[in-house]
């Protein structure tokens, strides 16, 4: 398995272009299940979860094009399966995002468990019930949900009682194709809902309120083709950004949508630096300021974002005075906190928070970690830390971060892929 060799680096300079973003491609990618026509994205990031999803969606019958590296063409007017096997599942949770389509146009639907991950038991019990209000039959048998409809499913009004993203996306594509009006109630708000709700009604759906907690969906008989570009990585973004204050650099990131990073922004600035930003540009210098500790807790959005936490936490390790994390999203999503402890950051769990001293000394060491944003903390530390940091299983970075180690090298990072 390929591992991320990184010295220590000199302060981050330069301008780095930002790639669609992952969260908004794998459920936009799903939309071409509610249509017979062929489906043309753009702002595609070339990324391991992208492959799998074209995988699973090519296990169903769909037909896949890519006429250039960021565009795929999708077609789903011959599915030849409805069934979504464990196999592509377990390695990448957001396939669940297929039950709720082909349920809604084949009025079946296999789906195996995706089970819990590294940072916690995530269950899908919000997609399950949400369905179900809707006409759907479930059951759970041999590790697989087995949910059918007789006819069209029903508009409801479905009440979240947790703030989930993934039902959010689920529900809201089923319900494009119900019979009446669906509500979604204490729906999740997260940019990437906005940007499905958009590519939906492209395709002929009748979406209002996405990006509020309440979404009102009136079905339609049928979806069509679509021409949709995906929207710029937020969590990309602010990882390069940090990046940049915990080096003391000055960057540019490019094609990005800065309204979509307010709280991170924030606390950006709270650490010291200076921000300055366009319709789809920011820009970052410290100015030769070192960064101070930031108070950061993890809340659905427009509040921090649990996605940015790790790479925050790296960058309060060496910031000067006291910062506390909290995590309130996932119950164990503080696995990079014993590899960086082993890089000697001075850090304390207590509960759900990863509190640090500051002014830590990193020094490198061969470390790993089994999820994706905690290897993006570590890729940080390793830039600021004396010596050679080799991060191994770059398996989860690969899930991410498109050419993770060009563009920080296109940065002056010291940073190189080995293959082993
Ligand atoms: C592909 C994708 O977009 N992944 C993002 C998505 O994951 P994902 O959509 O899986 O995350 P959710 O928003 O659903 O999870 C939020 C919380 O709700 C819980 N929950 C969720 C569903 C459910 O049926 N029951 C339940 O209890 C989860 O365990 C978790 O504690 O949102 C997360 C929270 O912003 C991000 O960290 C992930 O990067
Ligand atoms: C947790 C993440 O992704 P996923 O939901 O795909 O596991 C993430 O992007 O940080």
């Amino acid at each position: 398995m390929d591992k991320l060799v990184i010295k220590k680096s000199p302060p981050l300079k330069g301008d780095v272009r930002i790639s669609g973003a992952k969260n908004a491609a794998l459920p936009l990618l799903m939309t071409s299940l509610l249509t017979d026509e062929p489906c043309r994205y753009t702002n595609v990031p070339a990324l391991r979860d992208i492959n799998t999803t074209v995988d699973l969606l090519c296990e169903l019958g769909a037909t896949v094009k890519r006429p250039a590296a960021n565009e795929l063409i999708l077609c789903a007017d011959s599915l030849n399966s409805v069934t979504a096997s464990y196999e592509l599942v377990r390695t990448m949770r957001a396939s669940i995002l297929v039950l709720g389509p082909l349920l809604a146009k084949h009025g079946k639907a296999n789906v195996s468990l995706p089970g819990g991950c590294a940072i916690g038991a995530r269950p899908v019990n919000l997609h399950l019930n949400g369905l179900e209000q809707m006409g759907a039959h479930i059951e759970v048998e041999e590790g697989y949900i087995r949910a059918t409809v007789d006819g069209r499913l029903k508009g409801a009004r479905i009440f979240m009682d947790m703030v989930s993203v993934g039902a959010t996306e689920n529900l809201m594509m089923a319900a494009s194709l119900a019979d009446g009006v669906t509500v979604l109630e204490n729906a999740a708000r997260e940019p990437e809902i906005v940007d499905l709700a958009n590519c939906l009604n492209q395709m002929g759906a009748k979406i209002c309120g996405a990006g509020t907690d309440n979404i009102h969906i009136e079905g339609v008989e049928r979806l069509t083709a679509c021409d949709y570009r995906v929207l710029p990585d937020r969590i990309e973004t602010g990882t390069f950004l940090v990046a940049a204050v915990a080096t003391g650099g000055k960057i540019r990131c490019v094609d990005a949508a800065p309204e979509t990073l307010e709280a991170v922004l924030n606390k950006l600035k709270q650490a010291g630096a200076k921000i300055t930003q366009g319709d789809d540009w920011i820009d970052l210098d410290m100015e030769g300021r070192k960064p101070k500790a930031v108070q950061v807790k993890t809340a659905p959005h427009p509040a921090f974002p649990t996605d940015m936490q790790a790479q925050f936490l790296t960058l309060n390790c060496v910031a000067d005075g006291t910062g506390v994390i909290t995590e309130t999203i996932f119950e164990n999503r503080f696995m990079h906190v014993p590899e960086l402890q082993r890089m000697g950051a001075e850090i304390a769990l207590e509960a759900n928070s990863a509190v640090s001293s500051g002014a830590s000394r990193l020094k490198g060491a061969p470390v790993m970690a089994t999820d994706l944003r905690a290897s993006a903390s570590l890729v940080i530390a390793g830039l600021i830390a004396e010596g050679e940091t080799h991060v191994n299983r770059i398996y989860h970075l690969d899930r991410g971060y498109e050419a993770i180690e060009e563009k920080l090298g296109g940065l002056g990072a010291n940073i190189k892929r080995v293959k082993e």
